[in-house]
């Protein structure tokens, strides 16, 4: 057997005004987990769209030799029919199809009279089992969750023979027992032989799985460091990949909170939208001073999101009660226009469904939520419009080449950036960030926090909605716990642990 199951050589990827890859190398033994890490941008995704197809042999240069046999993918079909299958960061399943029609859409089951049903689902039950999904083949895809959707995808990917399995961030969006539940997946995997590439931000998974870890700067080949042979540890990685070290994960804060409450919540009750018997928020209340971060903890589905949803101008929900008060006066949040008057402002954590108009520019992205502070007698003025993108852009390091460029061309973490620069130009009040950091690489998560730091240091009020329990208790004054759509504990950062946070919400389910 060869000894690399996969070389790639020399790649080179330009795109108007962005070289993406500028003579990459990558090479993969068979059978092994190969990471691959790089701050936002770095090129890690472009890599991998080369890799497979998705950018068609003939748009780069460089050579890729899979098997011992050198490849020009011109489809993602040429690559998986090699074997070669990518998972990408969104997820393509069509929620109103099964996981079966799902598994097998586009290579259909087909029997003398068009698909073969039974086939179709006995063939999804066996890859099922094989990743350990407990479901039925015909369950609807939105009717399960995000982590068993990442499942049905690998599941997906056996159904087409995979030999080489690429994730990308694929526990992105999974808490913290479904990534675990991936992440070992993929070991087991690797036993059966199987050889994988992931890309992710979070180090601590990458030392958890990875044999080799390839990092990538400025598209570049910076190194690849052997897991297996010195036990890397995430100081290790995070040098490799911002060029120094990085000594504090959270920057220090001067701990100025205010008596005065900036928003406060109580009774808060939403139910679905659809499902109108449905509560999703139960009875909620809880207060964020001036000059505080407050920080929302709770498993997947706990109801954060739709908390704050709701809140920011019934943006979610239906039958909303409850009370609010913006700096100890009451409001009705009709609608996100008079949310935002009031000095509220919500960064989502979906960024494509309701932050970004990816067709648009990052200027104009930047300045949407507030166009009339680039306005003068109601025209844009487009000088001061790219100016204040500008300047959201070095502040946050946004890597592109002109503020013109379309969000959509945008890497991930940069889009979240985008997205970030958009409220903090809108400089409300009171700031809601959901899941802020998802995607982002190490070096940016601190700026990140930065900005955190100097909102709340200027007196405004900001809660945090994060899943990375670490990252809540470096950055929150306080911090709340939600379970199925209540709220169960709330405590002092000082004193909050994982293991009280968890036992807080465990206890909660006994009720
Ligand atoms: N279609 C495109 N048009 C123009 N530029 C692009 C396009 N796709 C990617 N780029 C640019 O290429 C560079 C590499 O992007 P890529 O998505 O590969 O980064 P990444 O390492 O995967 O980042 P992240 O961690 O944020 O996902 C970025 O500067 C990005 O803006």
């Amino acid at each position: 057997m060869a000894e690399y199951i996969l070389e790639m050589k020399h790649i080179t990827k330009e795109f108007p005004g962005v070289k993406a890859l500028d003579n990459v190398n990558l090479q993969v033994k068979p059978g092994e987990i190969h990471a691959l890490v790089g701050e936002n941008g770095a090129g890690k995704s472009t890599l991998m769209n080369v890799l497979s197809g998705t950018y068609p042999f003939g748009t780069y240069t460089g050579d890729i030799v899979y098997n011992g046999e050198e490849c020009q993918f011109k489809t993602l079909h040429d690559s998986e029919e090699k074997g070669i299958v990518i998972i990408h960061q969104e997820l393509a399943l069509i929620p109103e199809l099964s996981i079966g029609e799902n598994m097998f859409l586009g290579n259909e089951r087909k029997g003398h009279f068009g698909i073969d049903w039974d086939k179709t689902y006995h063939e999804a039950g066996e890859h099922m089992r094989q990743v350990g999904l407990k479901e039925e083949a015909t369950t609807l895809i939105k009717d399960i969750g995000t982590g068993k959707q990442q499942l049905v995808e690998i599941a997906k990917a056996l159904s087409k023979n995979v030999k080489l399995l690429i994730l990308d961030e694929p526990t992105s969006s999974l808490n913290e027992e479904d990534s675990k539940m991936l992440l070992d997946l993929l070991l087991d995997f690797k036993k059966k032989g199987m050889t994988s590439i992931i890309i992710s931000h979070k180090l601590n998974e990458i030392s958890y799985v990875a044999d080799k870890i390839t990092v990538l700067r400025d598209g570049a080949t910076i190194e690849t460091i052997d897991n297996e042979q010195h036990n890397i540890d995430e100081a290790r990685i995070i040098r490799g990949m911002v060029g120094r070290e990085l000594s504090d994960r959270y920057p220090a804060r001067e701990h100025n909170i205010s008596d005065k409450i900036g928003m406060e919540v109580s009774g808060w009750t939403v139910y679905h939208p659809i499902y109108s018997e449905k509560k999703v928020v139960d009875n909620v209340s809880f207060n964020v001073r001036r000059g505080e971060i407050v920080g929302f903890s709770g498993l997947q589905g706990a109801g954060r999101t739709e908390l704050a949803m709701s809140i920011f101008g019934r943006s979610y929900g239906a039958n909303i009660s409850g009370e609010l008060k913006i700096d100890g006066e009451k409001k009705e949040l009709k609608n996100v226009r008079t949310a935002i008057e009031s000095g509220l402002a919500y960064v989502t954590e979906d960024r494509k469904g309701n932050g970004l108009i990816l067709e648009e520019s990052i200027a104009r992205n930047t300045t949407m939520a507030r166009l009339e502070k680039v306005c003068s007698k109601g025209i844009i003025n487009v000088d001061k419009e790219n100016a204040v993108a500008e300047e959201y852009k070095e502040k946050l390091r946004t890597k592109t080449p002109s503020v013109q460029q379309e969000v959509g061309n945008l890497s991930g973490g940069n889009q979240q950036k985008v997205l970030l620069a958009k409220w903090m130009f809108a400089d409300p009040e009171v700031l809601i960030l959901d899941e802020p950091t998802r995607g982002i690489d190490v070096g940016a998560k601190y700026e990140i926090y930065c900005i955190m730091n100097d909102l709340v240091a200027q007196g405004k009020s900001v809660i945090m909605i994060s899943s990375e329990m670490p990252e809540l208790l470096g950055m929150c004054d306080r911090i709340y716990v939600m379970n199925e759509g209540r709220m169960v504990a709330e405590m002092p950062a000082s004193e909050a642990t994982q293991e009280k946070i968890m036992s807080a919400i465990l206890q909660s389910d006994k009720k």
